[in-house]
């Protein structure tokens, strides 16, 4: 853009996921309503009841609601990071509780690594995230 001409494309947001399991959804609740003026800097997706329970937290949010995880959500997020939609994972996991839908989990965060997007699987991390969101690469 040159002086004097007008942008007629707000730069793009870059995409954040956000996925809790059930012992920790009240902690991304508890998340998203701390965070939510950061959390509206980027684009939000969640998994079908993390971000039901985001929306309720956090009503100004715009989050678009994917699959509950065990019912495919996890593999929706995991295809839009292989195609560069999501720039950074924030997953609250549970690790006590045993999955029927583990290997979606794994699959899920094994695609974060491959595609090298930053990638938050405990709240201590997750502050990190979203406390640096230069951290987090603009979609490209
Ligand atoms: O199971 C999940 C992640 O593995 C999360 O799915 P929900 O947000 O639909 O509970």
């Amino acid at each position: 853009m040159t002086d004097g001409e007008t942008p007629t494309t707000r730069p793009a947001k870059p995409a954040l996921a956000l996925v809790a399991h059930d012992q920790k959804k009240e902690a991304m609740a508890a998340f998203a309503r701390t965070h939510v003026a950061r959390l509206a800097a980027f684009d939000l997706y969640a998994t079908g009841t993390t971000g039901g329970r985001i929306m309720e937290a956090a009503p100004s949010l715009p989050v678009t609601r994917l699959k509950s995880g065990p019912l495919g959500g996890d593999q929706q997020i995991g295809a839009l990071i292989a195609e560069g939609r999501i720039q950074a994972l924030i997953f609250f996991v549970d690790p006590l509780t045993p999955m029927p839908h583990d290997v979606d989990v794994k699959a899920l965060t094994r695609l974060a690594e491959l595609y090298d997007i930053p990638m938050a699987l405990n709240q201590a991390t997750a502050e990190l995230i979203i406390t640096h969101p230069d951290s987090v690469a603009r979609p490209a």
